[in-house]
């Protein structure tokens, strides 16, 4: 049966200094990486292998992946990695300490930019120190500016489509190592989550959830692997 593993990369060091980071590469904490190891042994523990692997083009999900696969024995498998399953893009908030934006502008204007379905956050300014436009591993793409998560969706599904699914439809075990926001995207479309409902959705680091594929490719109930 075709299986889909979807993990949230572990702590990383700007989520332990509540810091709004998008697509700015950080690395993980020894937390986080305690984290993606923990997440590679619940997948051994409970013989849930992968076969298959994507990822985004950031540190902390591949590192994810990496020590996650490593910890299961998998570390051989294929892997592709590829921007659109990023972390939304934070635009001008990347770099900001949540309490103080919140101290700023108020809990519910950042409520808004982190969680309302279609609000984007303003746009990230011409020459900010977080500018990815010039990263060598961005070359050819059109970094955004900014990102609501419907403009996420808007990038992660087509990519679902095309090249993850017919993969999983061969029947491999695939494992996505990404990020919270582009995570929330692909659970939104697989469990039919509404607009409205997905403002409430959170992903944690490190846990990883499982969907089971009919031959139909519809998928069953969003499982978290530690309580199967
Ligand atoms: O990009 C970030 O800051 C985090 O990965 C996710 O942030 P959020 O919880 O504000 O969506």
């Amino acid at each position: 049966m075709p299986t889909l593993i979807l993990v949230r990369h572990g702590q990383s060091q700007w989520n332990l200094e509540n810091r709004f980071t998008g697509w700015w590469d950080v690395d993980l904490t020894d937390k986080g990486v305690s984290e993606a190891i923990a997440a590679g042994e619940l997948l051994a523990a409970k013989n849930v292998l992968p076969t298959r692997a994507f990822t985004s083009l950031q540190t902390r999900a591949i590192r994810t992946l990496h020590l996650a696969l490593e910890a299961c024995g998998r570390l051989w498998i294929p892997e592709t990695k590829n921007w659109h399953l990023n972390e939304r893009h934070y635009g001008g908030l990347t770099g900001l300490d949540k309490q103080e934006t919140r101290d700023r502008h108020g809990d519910e204007q950042v409520h808004i930019w982190r969680r309302s379905f279609d609000v984007p956050p303003p746009v990230m300014e011409d020459g900010s120190d977080y500018d990815l436009a010039a990263d060598a591993r961005y070359a050819g793409i059109d970094v955004p500016r900014t990102e609501s998560l419907k403009l996420t969706i808007e990038r992660v599904l087509p990519y679902w489509e095309s090249e993850i699914l017919p993969v999983l439809a061969s029947g491999e075990t695939v494992i996505v190592s990404a990020h919270g926001n582009s995570l929330r995207a692909l659970v939104k479309h697989l469990s039919g989550i509404s607009d409205d409902d997905i403002t409430g959705l959170e992903i944690p680091t490190g846990q990883p959830i499982v969907y089971e594929f009919d031959d139909a490719m519809n998928p069953g109930e969003r499982q978290y692997l530690k309580d199967r």
